[in-house]
């Protein structure tokens, strides 16, 4: 009997706030990633980009690793522990590798050996891609653990709990950390503050791990029931070769191809595989729904830069766990109990395709948003045209005539400020409050607010200095951004809602559904949907260039209404199941552990009828 408190095991207490610290330790780090790599390592824009990618799509492919560890051979528990070592080692390893005094032999500020740093830092993130990705199946599944047979109210509202914990986390440390890297430190000379900003999360693993063996004394371990996965592997093997040697009509039909594995394989085992298969073939539309809701981070993103507004960055970052915190609550005590009421079955595979619905939705309010912004932007030359500014200064119109076969040769002019030699000098500016022209001891000061995305052009004639500064003349070349970034707040809005209702169910879902002994693997199952859904947004990115952004969002919109189509059909026809009931099922038909059977069955009849309703749950036989 664990020890609770209102209903709740306590043990959860050091779970969620484990998990709390681990996200903050994942995002916080990541929020300064690409920034460390752009201005520490020096890297361009693209290698950034893609190494951050590579990054995060690998967090999400080592789940599967961990699962492997967790249910074969390990135990959740240990692997927890161990992994979360790695982890911390990779969190530390990173705060080191940002040290640039390190190598900075001749004290200029710069790093002198680059490679030091690079090679220490991807260390890092390898460490941190196989602990953080390592731990993820497990801790979710670890925290359901804890709960029993009667608590599965308790523990429907332990997920949606896990998930607030996850993006407070994540809200924190995103605001935090890159506070923290604007900060100066250093021995020799004062740099921004990257070991900071990467120490903190660094900090906050150690604490994850401090309070999750805190604990130790008070969670309900599961052992481990040797190497799962290996036997899964090898029974559908046999199932496979089985059918193929029996495949002549004279054989007669069995109910599942994996009723082919019968001849050697324990009954229990296929039935267990049966009820993982079963749900593995639910999740193959389910990327779909990732490739959409990732492109917040990228193209959302980048639709924000065009648009006005200041501090855009910090903010769009923040939104999605701001709204979390909220709608989380507000779906789980309001809308659904609502729902509940009005006598409809939500039941968790609609409430996920209902999701799906919602984030198509976001899209439509993305490409809608795009379609205004574009009313605003410049047309610029495409790759057949070339575009021609003429400056009159002369004091009369001219007409300008241009003949449509001459060739142009556009010179390229130098772009180096205060030298006479250069007539023409661009520079680009983030919050341009004051512009000054210096001339030994006289200036010319501009002093206004210049809008973001506006270009402009002053034409200086040569007499100002002896003149006066308001011979100067001041073009708007292109119109700053005017659509203003608020707008977005629908399209976040939407997809954070449709997040709640397809992410937080599927967690839930994917934990319900899975047999005691593989239910970290089926996490890591869910886990690896979001894997390939950040694939599937690198290869379209790649590939399917539409020319206007706007139709490319209705694209996707449209490809996800296709998907969750297809899901709903296929969620109509998956029966829930309660994955103990149809363990003890087969082992009374093997007539086995009887009185462990005897417990099993009691505790089943005990089980609250309406908590049942409540989960859509509909007893069946595999
Ligand atoms: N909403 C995200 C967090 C964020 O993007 O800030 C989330 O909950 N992700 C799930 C996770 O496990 O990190």
């Amino acid at each position: 009997m664990t020890a609770e408190c209102c209903g709740y095991p306590i043990s959860i207490f050091f779970i969620v706030v484990n998990e709390f610290c681990e996200r903050f330790s994942y995002y916080g780090m990541r929020a300064v990633l690409v920034l460390y790599f752009r201005y520490f390592l020096l890297w361009d824009d693209d290698l950034a980009t893609s190494i951050y990618h590579a990054f995060v799509a690998l967090c999400y492919l080592t789940p599967i690793l961990g699962a492997i560890i967790a249910d074969s051979w390990l135990g959740k528990f240990k692997t927890i522990i161990y992994l979360s070592i790695v982890y911390a080692i990779g969190q530390v390893t990173m705060a080191i590798s940002t040290i640039h005094d390190i190598t900075d032999a001749n004290r200029d500020g710069t790093p002198d050996n680059f490679t030091f740093h690079i090679a220490l830092s991807m260390l890092g993130l390898i460490l941190i891609a196989l602990g953080t990705g390592g731990i993820k199946p497990c801790v979710a599944a670890f925290g359901g653990d804890q709960f029993q047979e009667h608590q599965s109210r308790q523990l429907n509202t332990f997920f949606s709990v896990f998930y607030l914990c996850i993006n407070a986390g994540s809200l924190l440390s995103t605001l935090i950390t890159p506070v923290l890297r604007a900060q100066e430190c250093g021995i020799h000379t004062q740099q921004q503050c990257y070991p900071l900003a990467f120490g903190v999360p660094a900090v906050l693993m150690v604490i994850s791990l401090v309070v999750f063996i805190a604990g130790s004394g008070m969670y309900v371990k599961t052992d481990p029931e040797g190497n799962i996965m290996w036997s899964v592997c090898k029974c559908i093997g046999f199932a496979i070769k089985n059918r193929f040697r029996h495949r002549s009509s004279s054989y007669p039909k069995r109910e599942h191809w994996m009723d082919w594995a019968n001849e050697k394989y324990d009954k229990l085992l296929i039935a267990q595989i049966k009820m993982v298969l079963k749900v593995l073939f639910l999740y193959i539309p389910l990327p779909m729904f990732w490739t959409l809701f990732d492109q917040k981070g990228s193209r959302w993103t980048l639709q924000a830069t065009t648009m006005s507004g200041d501090f855009v960055s910090i903010l769009i970052s923040t939104v999605n766990p701001i709204l979390i915190l909220t709608l989380v609550p507000i779906m789980d005590r309001l809308i659904f109990p609502l729902i509940q009421k009005c006598g409809l079955n939500f039941s968790p595979l609609k409430r996920m395709t209902v999701g799906m619905l919602f984030a198509a939705m976001a899209f439509v309010s993305a490409a809608l948003v795009q379609i205004e912004i574009d009313k605003t932007l410049p047309n610029f030359p495409s790759s057949s045209e070339s575009q021609l500014k003429v400056v009159n200064t002369y004091s009369t119109t001219l007409n300008v005539t241009i003949s449509p076969n001459e060739h142009l040769l556009i010179e390229s002019f130098g772009v180096q400020l205060h030298t006479s030699k250069h007539t023409y000098s661009t520079i680009s500016c983030m919050f341009v409050n004051d512009f000054s022209l210096i001339h030994g001891e006289q200036w010319c000061e501009f002093s206004r607010k210049f809008g973001f995305g506006a270009s402009y052009t002053f034409l200086i004639p040569s007499t100002v200095f002896s003149d006066d500064c308001e011979s100067i003349t001041e073009v708007e070349d292109m119109k700053p951004n005017s659509v203003h970034m608020a707008l977005q707040i629908p399209q976040y809005f939407l997809i954070t809602t449709g997040e709640v209702m397809f992410s937080v169910t599927g967690l839930q879902f994917s934990y319900s559904q899975a047999p005691k002994n593989m239910k970290s693997v089926l996490q890591a199952g869910w886990l690896c949907t979001n894997a390939v859904g950040n694939i599937i947004v690198l290869i379209v990115a790649e590939l399917g260039k539409l020319p206007k952004q706007w139709a490319e969002y209705l694209l996707f919109a449209s490809l996800l209404v296709a998907v969750s189509i297809i899901f709903s059909i296929m969620a109509y026809f998956y029966t829930y199941i309660d994955p103990a009931e149809i363990e003890a099922q087969v082992r009374k038909e093997q007539g086995l552990e009887p009185e462990e059977m005897e417990k099993e069955t009691l505790e089943m009849e005990e089980k609250d009828e309406d908590q049942k309703n409540e989960q859509g749950v509909k007893q069946t036989k595999i």
